[in-house]
Formats: C-alpha cells, sequence, structure tokens
C-alpha cells in the first residue's frame, strides 16, 4: 500500500522569537532551545520510525537549519534537501525588525492582531495570508504533492505562517477559522493522505 506521508516542521526557536521581533523574510539564527527543538522533533519521529525519501525547506536559514537537525537526529543526514523560496516565511514587510509588544503599545492589540493573524489583510509592505497561500499551495500542488501521491515520504521544514497557509488547505480551514490556528517551533506534523490526496490522519508530535 502506497504510505502518502507528509511531514511538516516549523523551525526551532529563532534569535528574533526569542526577542519577540516580526521576522518574515529577515533570517536570524536559532537559538540553543530552538536547535534543541529542533532535535527532539527529530528523535520522535525516529521514534515511530520515520524516515525520508526527500525533504523541502526554504531559502531561509532558520528554516534550513531545522530541516537538517531533524535529518541527522534521524540517521539521514545527507537526504536529498530542495530550497524553494516559495515555503519563506510571510513578508512582514515594514513591521520586519521591530518589536512586537512596542508595535502593539503603537498601534493597539486589535490592528497588531488583524496584521498578524487576519486572512487579508497584509501588514504594511508586507504579505497577508492570503497572499502567502497564493505561492505556496502552487508550489505544494505542483511540486511536493506528485511526490507524496507516488509514495515518496516527504519532510517540509519551513515557518509559522507558510505552514499556516499549508495547513489551511489540508485541515479545510477558512478565514473564519485560521487566525486561532498556532504553530509550535520544533513540533513535527505528521499527515497521512488518501488517494484522492485529503488528509486521512494527522498526528501533532509534541513532547
Ligand atoms: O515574526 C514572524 O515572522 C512570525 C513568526 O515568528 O510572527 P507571527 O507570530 O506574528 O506570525
Amino acid at each position: 500500500m502506497t504510505e502518502r506521508l507528509l511531514v511538516l516542521s516549523r523551525h526551532g526557536e529563532s534569535e528574533w522569537n526569542l526577542k519577540n521581533l516580526f521576522t518574515g523574510w529577515k533570517d536570524p539564527g536559532l537559538t540553543d532551545k530552538g536547535v534543541e527543538e529542533a532535535k527532539a522533533g527529530g528523535r520522535r519521529l525516529k521514534a515511530l520510525g520515520i524516515s525520508f525519501d526527500i525533504a523541502f525547506t526554504s531559502d531561509l536559514s532558520r528554516a534550513q537549519r531545522t530541516c537538517d537537525l531533524i535529518l541527522s537526529e534521524i540517521g539521514q543526514p545527507n537526504l536529498e534537501t530542495i530550497r524553494d523560496w516559495r515555503l519563506n516565511e510571510r513578508d512582514y514587510g515594514d513591521l520586519s525588525g521591530l518589536n512586537k509588544k512596542e508595535t502593539a503599545d503603537k498601534y493597539g492589540d486589535e490592528q497588531v492582531h488583524i496584521w498578524r493573524r487576519s486572512y487579508d489583510v497584509p501588514p504594511p509592505g508586507g504579505e497577508s495570508l492570503k497572499d502567502t497561500v497564493a505561492r505556496v499551495l502552487p508550489y505544494y500542488v505542483e511540486t511536493i504533492l506528485p511526490r507524496v501521491m507516488r509514495g515518496e515520504r516527504v519532510l517540509v521544514a519551513a515557518h509559522g505562517n507558510s505552514l499556516r497557509a499549508l495547513i489551511m488547505v489540508l485541515d479545510h480551514l477558512d478565514s473564519t477559522t485560521i487566525p486561532s490556528l498556532e504553530l509550535k517551533t520544533g513540533v513535527p506534523l505528521v499527515y497521512r493522505l488518501n488517494a484522492d490526496t485529503t488528509v486521512a490522519s494527522k498526528q501533532v508530535l509534541e513532547g
């Protein structure tokens, strides 16, 4: 039977997650805790006997490092890995590098929540989640999904919002339910798909 395994993981905690800064396409590295989170995710996958045929990650180092750490933990350090900007974090535009708390103090909690979690309101000069779906989804459908459907076991190590964009489609969330979906750093989500590409099962590998 074809396995159709798709594992998604947000990167481990980054330096800017720790400092509470809007990150987007900026490229901070992982903190020590982030490294540990990524390794722990790898260990949980290993404990389930999961291994991969191909990995995908973004153009950003926090996701690439997370991908490498997961693959090392499961004993596949040299696995073919494809990097693509379409898996990048949502571009935070003019907010990139600003402190989230200070920005909320300046513009109000409600406005900042709209910029952070609404479906179709972009932050100034940046991408909305809808814009992010518009680049992540074609990449998923054209490049990632065909591999899953032919039985390759696929790892995607990416970002909070590029994965929220993908999960919105996989889990049939809409613009009213997506705002409450939060992804923890370094926690792998194990999806198994049906022959019609819908989700057969989903497991959250939390510690
Ligand atoms: O700063 C970012 O790029 C993201 C992820 O850390 O922030 P948010 O929680 O607002 O989606």
